[in-house]
């Protein structure tokens, strides 16, 4: 797992080789061990590089060691990069692909580091609920200084070389062979005093106002944390470098990592890790799955449609190099739109760095424009009848083997299909918004779809930079179906006695980034009105007498049909669940109005408002989502628990710490999740969405299994159907 050999006469080459990105196992800490000795002890060897094969430096710890305690065999990481570091030879770390977390780690006990100009370091273990806790948080902020430490290590985000080299944190870049350059490198100090070089040895720059510093940073911190304890510890332990000698920062980091090394917040946040990779590995009902099913490259796409979500899904499109065709039947949106993409693509250039991609985008007025593209995304008003329209014209217009796909919301996408000459060529593509921006996309399979289209859709997406999830067809698919059961829990704790703030500081201290009422005002509350009107669930005033909180024999809340027929429709009106300074006005204010409003609504109706817990709140949304994800996993229209939660952590705000809602009623416990749901649909006999659903009485008959193998639960619930 690590290969050493001598080259150019008097350099020891350590060479990292455990694929895929030469993770230290502990198999590569006993050879880094050896192999290090080894150098050291040989008189014709003045110098050492390490590397690592196949263009990675190394991607750190091995995550998959810290499931247990008990797999941390092998030498600590610690003592190893203190040897390093220790060395009467001079070792240069030479960095191509990444070097992240313990990889990064590693160079800093190193006495230089020389980089690849297209290599990314970065210390992102406070995304795993860690901290750089193999002497990253002591050495780093000694060698670039407090501010730019902090910034690293409380956000974990990756820079570039260039950054690098600016920051001090690399000592050189290379543009070819980063191996050769370390070597050349290496040879040039040989024999040199390495008493400057050894970063443990520094003193911590000074910071004009610490203090200061430190108030400002962790209020940030955990303004921005949501709940999440890692952030605060990484902010603790580069106090502790800034502060104290280094021995002593090596253990008061010590301290901090054993508070969140068996934390749920760093298992939560380890499984989201793996999660995202399951996620990708993408598998059909009918047994299609990623590595059987090819795709085949899309040269030209369209979108049909330039409202807020088409204009969106033009710049992602764009953004990837693809040449785009934007289409718009309606002369001011075409005209506002044009502009819209424009400022869009210059804004997102000036963020990346990277150059404009205008070129690559026709405009068009007519459907004809689209004939010769390979892959169309309709992204028309949610509106059936008019969808279904597009779709036959699309059929007639576009070339035989034409890919099409639509950013419907809810609606079918199989009713879609049917409207054209080859339905197995068409699947949903539900962006969320700003699709630009957002990092979700839920690609939709109907029973018909052909594998091969979702896997052009699945690598599109990935080209997007999104994070894609297939599922299967239903309404709402995965992340809408399972909202309205916890939206509907919110408005009927409403009735029962809670506001919205009551209801939305329980779930905002859960961790959400915003509560159920404000992801209200801020969607618009006029959009669900019109479904439900469609569906003919409204009626006027309400409705008045016993009936009129049922609707097809359950419970139904009209709360929200009287708010919209007052023009209370979030912020886009300057009023809805909370009150605006004016219409567009981002700044939530308890509106008194609604005090009053929901008194006389509970008077009319002949409720008493009763003292609701953030318990209650949190059980009954959260418990009643959580019953519908498991309704999810028995239709097989999710292919497992991990692509609810990746749905629910990158597009619902649901706090990544607590690793997606099937994750957490995992953490809760299955049977305290299935006790609950028993109270609650018991109390609330016309709630069937509370009443549990048979898988989760199944895996918790099955002795509650952890939810990696929830699947094998689900096989046999299936193939007893
Ligand atoms: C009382 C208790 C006290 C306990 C005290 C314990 C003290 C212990 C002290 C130890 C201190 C350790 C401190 C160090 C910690 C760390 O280093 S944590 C790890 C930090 N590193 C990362 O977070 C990097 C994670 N990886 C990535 O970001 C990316 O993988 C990448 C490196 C940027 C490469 O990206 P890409 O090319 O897109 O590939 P991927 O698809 O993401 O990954 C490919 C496969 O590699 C697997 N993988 C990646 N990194 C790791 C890793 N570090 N460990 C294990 N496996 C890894 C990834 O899962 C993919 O595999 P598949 O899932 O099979 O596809």
């Amino acid at each position: 797992m690590t290969q050493y050999s001598r080259v150019s006469g008097s350099v020891g080459l350590i060479t990292l080789k455990n694929p895929p990105v030469n993770q230290l196992s502990a198999v590569v800490r006993h050879g880094i061990v050896d192999t290090v000795q080894k150098a050291l002890s040989d008189p014709k060897v003045k110098s050492v590089v390490i590397c690592g094969q196949n263009g990675m430096f190394c991607g750190g710890a091995d995550i998959k060691e810290f499931q247990t305690l008990a797999n941390m065999r092998g030498p600590p990481l610690i003592p190893m990069i203190h040897s390093i570091e220790a060395a009467d030879k001079p070792v240069v770390a030479a960095i191509e692909g990444g070097a992240f977390g313990g990889g990064l780690e590693l160079a800093l006990g190193c006495h230089y580091r020389i980089a690849h100009s297209k290599a990314k370091v970065g210390l992102p273990e406070v995304t795993l609920g860690l901290l750089p806790a193999a002497g990253g948080s002591q050495r780093l902020p000694r060698l670039i200084g407090v501010p730019a430490a902090l910034s690293l290590i409380t956000t974990g985000r990756h820079i570039t070389a260039a950054e690098a080299l600016q920051l001090g944190l690399v000592d050189q870049v290379a543009d070819h062979n980063t191996v050769d350059a370390a070597v050349k490198f290496a040879l040039s100090v040989a024999g040199q005093s390495l008493d400057a070089r050894r970063i443990s040895n520094f003193q911590c720059p000074p910071v004009p106002n610490m203090d200061a510093l430190f108030e400002d940073v962790m209020q940030k911190v955990r303004t921005t944390a949501r709940g999440a304890i890692a952030p605060i510890a990484c902010v603790q332990a580069v106090r502790a470098a800034a502060t104290l000698p280094y021995t002593q920062g090596m253990q008061r980091e010590k301290e901090l990592m054993a508070t969140l090394f068996t934390s749920g917040q760093a298992r939560a946040l380890q499984y989201c890790f793996f999660a995202q990779r399951v996620v990708g590995r993408w598998s059909m009902p009918s047994g299609a799955r990623w590595d059987t099913s090819k795709g085949r490259p899309i040269h030209k796409a369209a979108v049909i449609g330039l409202g807020t979500m088409g204009r969106g899904i033009t710049v992602a499109l764009a953004q990837t190099g693809l040449s785009v065709v934007a289409v718009e039947t309606q002369e001011k949106q075409f005209m506002e739109a044009k502009k819209a993409v424009s400022n869009m693509l210059e804004r997102g250039a000036k963020r990346s760095g990277k150059p404009l991609a205008h070129g690559k985008i026709t405009y068009s007025q007519s459907l004809q424009a689209v004939a010769d593209v390979d892959l169309v995304i309709e992204a028309v008003f949610e509106d059936m009848g008019l969808k279904k329209k597009v779709f036959q014209q699309l059929s007639a217009v576009c070339k035989p083997g034409t890919f099409l796909c639509t950013n419907t919301s809810t609606l079918d996408v199989d009713e879609l299909a049917s409207q054209t000459h080859q339905p197995e060529l068409v699947v949903g593509m539900h962006f969320f918004a700003p699709a630009h921006i957002m990092k979700l996309l839920e690609v939709v399979y109907g029973p018909r779809s052909s594998p091969e289209l979702v896997a052009v859709v699945m690598e599109l997406g990935k080209k997007m930079g999104k994070v894609s999830v297939a599922v299967g067809n239903c309404r709402g698919f995965v992340g809408n179906r399972m909202l309205k059961p916890y939206r509907d829990q919110a408005y009927f704790l409403l009735e029962e006695g809670a506001t919205p703030q009551l209801i939305d500081q329980a779930l905002e201290e859960f961790g959400f980034a915003m509560g159920a009422f404000k992801v209200s005002d801020l969607s618009g509350l006029d959009v669900g009105w019109k479904v439900r009107k469609e569906e003919g669930l409204v009626q006027p005033g309400g409705g008045s007498g016993k009936s009129a909180r049922i609707r097809n024999g359950v419970r139904y809340s009209p709360l929200g049909d009287l708010m919209c027929e007052q023009g209370r429709f979030g912020q886009k009106t300057g009023r809805g669940w909370y009150q605006y300074d004016k219409p567009g006005s981002r700044d939530a204010r308890p509106d008194p109005w609604m005090h009053s409003f929901l008194e006389e609504y509970r008077a009319r109706h002949g409720l008493v408002a009763r003292r609701i817990s953030n318990q209650e709140v949190l059980e009954r949304c959260l418990y009643a989502m959580i019953n519908e994800g498991f309704r999810v996993l028995e239709d097989g229209i999710a292919a497992g628990p991990e692509d609810i939660d990746i749905i629910y952590v990158f597009g619902y705000g649901w706090p990544r710490h607590r690793g997606g809602p099937m994750f957490y009623a995992n953490m809760v416990g299955l049977e305290i999740v299935l006790e609950r749901l028993e109270h609650y649909a018991q109390a609330n006999p016309d709630m069937p969405t509370l009443q549990p659903c048979s898988l989760l009485r199944k895996l918790v008959a099955s002795g509650s299994p952890p939810v990696n193998k929830w699947k094998e639960v689900i096989k046999n619930v299936r193939s007893q159907l």
